[in-house]
C-alpha cells in the first residue's frame, strides 16, 4: 500500500514555517466562506453561499454532519492508508471529485479553466457544468489528461442535447451526471434582492451558445445580439418538463456511465435503477433548490440501502472537511462531491486557490481516516459511527 501522499500538505505546511511562509489562505475548511466573504463583491458571494428560501435546508445539512459523531479504533495499524477508490469502475486516488458550479468566472477570471488544471493535477475528477463560463472544449484541454464528468442541464430541445452531449463524448467526459433538482431555479431571496442571476447576463452560457445546434435555432449569432440567445436559452433549460420515461433518451445517447443528481428519496433510486441509471447523487443541491427539504446525510442511508449493488451511490450537500468525508462514506456513500468549498478556493486564488482546498481536504481526510484507525475508504460502514 502506498505511503499517505495527502497527509503530507500537513508536514509540507508546517516546514514552510521554518522559512517563515504560510499557507495561501487558511487551512480551515469551515471558514472559506467568511474569508471568501472579505474577497468577493456582494453578488457573486451571495450567489455562491446563497440558498433557497430561508436557507433551512442549507443550515440542516450542515447540522446532520455535526449529528453524527466518529467512534475512533486504537492500534489497527492505520498509519499507512491509501485513500484510492473504484468509482463506476474508474479509479479514483480519493472518494471526492468536485460537483458541479456553474459560472465560475463570476468569482476568478480563470473559472473552470483554473479549477480544471488544478483537479487535473491531483487526479480528482471534475464534473463540469453545462453552465460553464468556458466552452467544454476549453476546460478538456486545460484538463489534459484530467479525469472529466459533464452535468447536463437537460435541454428540451433534443437536437441541441443530443449535440452538447456528443460534444462532451468527443472531448473525453467519461460520464454523465443528469441534474434533476433544477429544472427551474428555486426562489432565492439572496439573489433576488440584488436581482443577481449572472446566467441572464450571459455569463454561463459558453457551451450552449459554441453550440453548432443551438445557433443553428438562432436568426442572429449571441456574438451579435447576446440578449436574444439568453432569451432562447434560458427558457430552453429552465423550461424542462422532463419524466422517468425519458431516461432511455440519455441512455440512447450517451455510451458511457449516466448518474442521477438530485436523488433524495429511495423510490427514485429504485427507478432509477429500473431505467439501467448507472448511479445516483443524493444530493439537495446544497440547500439551494427546496426549503425545509431534509438533509442530505439524513437519506443517504435509505437511499443506499433502496439502490443496493444496482446503483453506485455518491453524495453531495454540505460537505466541508474530512470527517465529513468519513462519515457520508460511513453511511452508504462511495464518493462525496464538494461544490462550495472549492469555488471559495477558486475565489481565494484560481487555480492555486482551488488545489489548496483540495489539498487540505484530502490531508485532513486522511488524517482522519487513519486517526479513527481505518486503512481505506472500504473500511468505513455504520461501525465507524455513534447512534444514541
Ligand atoms: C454557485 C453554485 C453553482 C452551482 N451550479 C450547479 C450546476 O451548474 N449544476 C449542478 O448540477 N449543480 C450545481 N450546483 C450544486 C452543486 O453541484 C452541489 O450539489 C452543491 O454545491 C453541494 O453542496 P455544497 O456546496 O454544500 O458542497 C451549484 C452549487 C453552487 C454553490
Ligand atoms: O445556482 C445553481 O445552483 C445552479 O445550479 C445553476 C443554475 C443555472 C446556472 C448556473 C448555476
Amino acid at each position: 500500500m502506498s505511503a499517505p501522499r495527502f497527509g503530507d500538505y500537513q508536514n509540507e505546511i508546517y516546514l514552510h514555517g521554518l522559512e517563515d511562509r504560510l499557507p495561501p489562505f487558511t487551512t480551515d475548511l469551515t471558514a472559506l466562506e467568511s474569508s471568501a466573504r472579505e474577497r468577493l463583491e456582494d453578488g457573486p458571494f451571495w450567489y455562491v453561499a446563497g440558498a433557497a428560501g430561508s436557507g433551512a435546508t442549507a443550515r440542516a445539512n450542515r447540522e446532520a454532519f455535526d449529528r453524527h459523531r466518529l467512534v475512533p479504533r486504537m492500534l489497527t495499524g492505520a498509519t499507512v492508508r491509501d485513500l484510492g477508490t473504484t468509482v463506476l469502475g474508474q479509479r479514483l486516488p480519493a472518494p471526492v471529485l468536485l460537483a458541479p458550479v456553474g459560472v465560475q468566472s463570476i468569482v476568478h477570471p480563470d473559472g473552470e479553466l483554473a479549477t480544471a488544471r488544478a483537479a487535473a493535477g491531483l487526479g480528482v475528477p471534475m464534473v463540469l457544468s453545462t453552465a460553464s463560463s468556458h466552452t467544454l472544449e476549453e476546460v478538456a484541454e486545460a484538463s489534459g489528461e484530467g479525469p472529466r464528468w459533464f452535468q447536463l442541464y437537460w435541454p428540451n430541445d433534443d437536437e441541441v442535447c443530443v449535440s452538447i452531449l456528443e460534444r462532451a463524448r468527443a472531448h473525453g467526459y467519461s460520464t454523465l451526471v443528469a441534474t434533476l433538482d433544477t429544472w427551474t431555479l428555486a426562489w432565492r431571496p439572496n439573489d433576488l434582492d440584488r436581482s443577481y442571476l449572472p446566467f441572464i447576463r450571459g455569463v454561463g452560457t459558453a457551451i450552449p451558445f459554441s453550440d453548432p445546434a443551438f445557433r443553428a435555432g438562432l436568426a442572429t449569432t449571441p456574438e451579435e445580439d447576446v440578449i436574444a440567445a439568453v432569451l432562447r436559452w434560458v427558457p430552453m433549460f429552465t423550461g424542462t418538463d422532463k419524466t422517468w420515461d425519458r431516461l432511455p433518451f440519455l441512455r440512447e445517447h450517451w455510451d458511457g456511465p449516466i448518474v442521477l443528481k438530485g436523488v433524495q428519496h429511495p423510490d427514485d433510486a429504485r427507478r432509477a435503477a429500473d431505467a439501467g441509471m448507472d448511479g445516483v447523487v443524493v444530493s439537495n443541491h446544497g440547500g439551494r433548490q427546496v426549503d425545509g427539504a431534509v438533509a442530505s446525510l439524513d437519506v443517504l442511508p435509505a437511499v443506499a440501502a433502496a439502490a443496493g449493488d444496482r446503483l453506485e451511490v455518491l453524495f453531495d450537500s454540505g460537505v466541508r472537511t474530512g470527517a465529513d468525508v468519513l462519515k457520508a462514506l460511513s453511511l452508504g456513500a462511495r464518493a462525496v462531491l464538494v461544490g462550495r468549498s472549492y469555488a471559495y478556493g477558486l475565489a481565494h486564488g484560481g487555480e492555486e486557490g482551488v488545489r489548496h482546498v483540495l489539498r487540505c481536504l484530502l490531508a485532513d481526510l486522511d488524517l482522519t481516516l487513519g486517526l479513527s484507525g481505518h486503512r481505506s475508504p472500504a473500511e468505513l460502514g455504520p461501525d465507524a459511527l455513534h447512534f444514541g
